[in-house]
């Protein structure tokens, strides 16, 4: 059985010292959450999250988080910003996700599944159809929201999907130091994926949460599917 570390993104980034730090920690990947319904994460917008990835080094991608999910919006934002990797938080028409494949050149589409119940498989199957990753994420009955809930999900059916899809998966929802390891162990997702479990509670990211929320999922590694 081969083994690897898996990958990890740190979302929810809005200053480039922060940006820079995950970057140091060892994060494969920083999203940047624009175009939520509640408005700007800590003021962030395209400009300010495209003047941050300007100045990143090499081998860390950017990824835009957003719930729009139409062509017209996701295009420019990606060009403004300078990204080719998506993560959309709400249900996409088909044909707008191929309209966005066919405006920018190499899109991942990261398309996001709410882990609500066993009807997810099904759901989690469709979505595999048209994207290149999957990000499990936890509903939040009690305030009708999914994505920065900081809460977690079933994992034993996110386990399920793991096995039912055929694209990467990443685990996301209530994550933090203290749980993903176990979370991977059970889960044996391809990444994993954070942002309330590393923030402050006045929502400034804390490295040292980020240092060690990368630090224990690189140290329980996954096999390698296929
Ligand atoms: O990060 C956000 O602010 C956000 C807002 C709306 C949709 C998705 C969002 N981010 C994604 O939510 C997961 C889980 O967050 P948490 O760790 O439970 O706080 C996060 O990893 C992002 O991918």
């Amino acid at each position: 059985m081969i083994l690897r570390r898996p990958r990890v993104q740190i979302a929810g980034i809005s200053t480039l010292d922060d940006a820079l730090a995950c970057e140091r920690a060892g994060a494969d990947a920083i999203g940047f959450t624009i175009g939520l319904p509640s408005g700007p994460h800590n003021g962030l917008d395209e400009a300010g999250a495209a003047a941050i990835i300007r100045a990143l080094p090499p081998f860390i991608t950017p990824v835009l988080i957003t719930y729009r999910v139409t062509a017209a919006e996701v295009v420019p934002m990606c060009r403004e910003m300078g990204v080719n990797q998506v993560q959309l938080h709400a249900p996409a028409d088909p044909a707008e996700l191929e309209r966005m494949r066919a405006a920018i050149p190499g899109l991942k589409l990261i398309l996001a599944v709410n882990v609500t119940g066993p009807e997810a498989l099904d759901l989690a199957r469709e979505r595999a159809a048209r994207a290149d990753a999957l990000i499990l994420d936890t509903y939040d009955p009690a305030t009708g929201r999914h994505g920065a809930t900081g809460k977690t999900h079933d994992w034993s059916l996110s386990a399920r999907i793991v096995e039912a899809v055929d694209v990467p998966v990443i685990l996301a929802g209530g994550l933090t130091p203290a749980n993903v390891a176990a979370a991977i162990r059970r889960v044996r997702p391809w990444g994993v994926d954070v942002h309330t479990g590393v923030e402050r509670p006045d929502g400034t990211t804390d490295h040292d949460l980020v240092r060690a929320f990368i630090a224990v999922a690189h140290a329980t590694p996954v096999p390698v599917q296929g």
